[in-house]
């Protein structure tokens, strides 16, 4: 918060304060699971990342929050392993994490979700989620799936896949091309894939971009689920409704450095936060069906399929809504 007298107030009665000091960019938090100290990245001569001290509390739900450009992707790269700082030290879980690859942040429990890429999009559903059991997505792993380089590993994974699948209300897609998905349901796929290597962290990217609004609720639901089984969830977002409905933390990057942070309420009731960000994201709508659209072309799907998609989307909306609403009858708010 830009006002460094502003005391900490615990978000409900029930709930354990986050921090007990002043409210101010950096502030410690009572059981951090994650600290950050001097973590730089520049290309060329853009800093991109300039983050002094940053805690992420354990247990929680945090939102890392900012304009574009801000940073916020970048830094996630740094703590997982896939983009190196130019300085900075961090640590994860108590042990020292920087300069340590990708695959074994993950093997530690750290895990972020990826978007789908143009090639993912051309994996099966299965496919997809196997890749997430190797803890070290991208594209450099494709070879993995050669059949030559299972290992016996294969039908516990597979088993593990299914399961998680259903979960997420995914196994009937399991041998669907995950480009043919829906917005929300790719982000349930990335999700899922995620929880193939039993994170500790979850890092999620932008998790509602693109979602058709009948799979919004039920992708809230599973991320408070993480929560309740005991991880601690870090997520990027700009859409502003999700951040005020499940947040317990956030964090507000600008041009690379942590200029704000606190309890949601406070945060975005920050004059200098609304000047700076919230003003210019008041009309984004991040749940269109349009947002789905934007995603296959963005993965580069022939345009007789994107043309299927949109014939299909009103279609499926429809179902979904109607399921949505079943599950809420049916007292279950997942
Ligand atoms: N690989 C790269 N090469 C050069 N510049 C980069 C690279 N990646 C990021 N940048 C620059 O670093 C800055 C931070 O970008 P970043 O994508 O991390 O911001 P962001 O907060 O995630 O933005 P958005 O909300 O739009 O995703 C931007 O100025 C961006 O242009």
């Amino acid at each position: 918060m830009s006002d460094e007298t502003a005391f900490a107030q615990a978000p409900a009665a029930d709930a354990a304060p986050i921090v007990t000091e002043p409210i101010r960019p950096g502030v410690p938090k009572v059981d951090p699971i994650l600290i950050a100290d001097g973590v730089t990245r520049q290309f060329g001569g853009n800093t991109a990342v300039d983050v002094e001290h940053v805690e992420i509390p354990r247990g929680k739900i945090t939102a890392l929050i900012g304009p574009n450009g801000a940073g916020k992707t970048t830094f996630f790269n740094l703590l997982t392993g896939f983009d190196r700082p130019n300085t900075g030290t961090w640590t994860f879980d108590g042990s020292d994490l920087a300069g340590v690859p990708a695959y074994k942040v993950a093997r530690r429990g750290m895990v972020r979700t990826f978007q789908l890429t143009k090639s993912l999009g051309l994996l099966s559903v299965l496919e997809n989620m196997r890749l997430g059991a190797t803890g070290q997505l991208g594209e450099r792993f494709l070879p993995s799936l050669m059949p030559f380089l299972w290992s016996r590993r294969e039908s516990e994974i597979t088993d593990k896949a299914m399961e998680l699948l259903a979960r997420f209300k995914l196994d009937t897609k399991a041998s669907d091309y995950a480009a043919s998905l829906s917005g929300g349901q790719r982000k349930l796929l990335e999700m899922a894939r995620a929880l193939m290597s039993d994170p500790t962290l979850v890092m999620l990217d932008e998790p509602m971009a693109g979602v058709n609004p009948a799979l919004t609720q039920s992708l809230l639901g599973h991320i408070l689920g993480l929560k309740d089984s005991g991880m601690t969830v870090l997520f990027v977002e700009h859409d502003m409704h999700m951040v005020q409905t499940i947040a317990d933390w956030v964090i507000v990057m600008a041009e690379g450095k942590v200029v704000a942070e606190g309890y949601p309420r406070e945060v975005m009731a920050d004059q200098a936060v609304i000047d700076a960000y919230l003003g210019a994201h008041h009309d984004t709508d991040l749940g269109t069906l349009t947002g789905q659209l934007a995603i296959a072309e963005e993965v580069g799907i022939s345009d007789e399929l994107i043309e299927q998609i949109e014939e299909e989307l009103e279609e499926e909306a429809e179902e979904e809504t109607e399921e949505e609403t079943e599950d809420a009858t049916e007292g279950g708010s997942k």
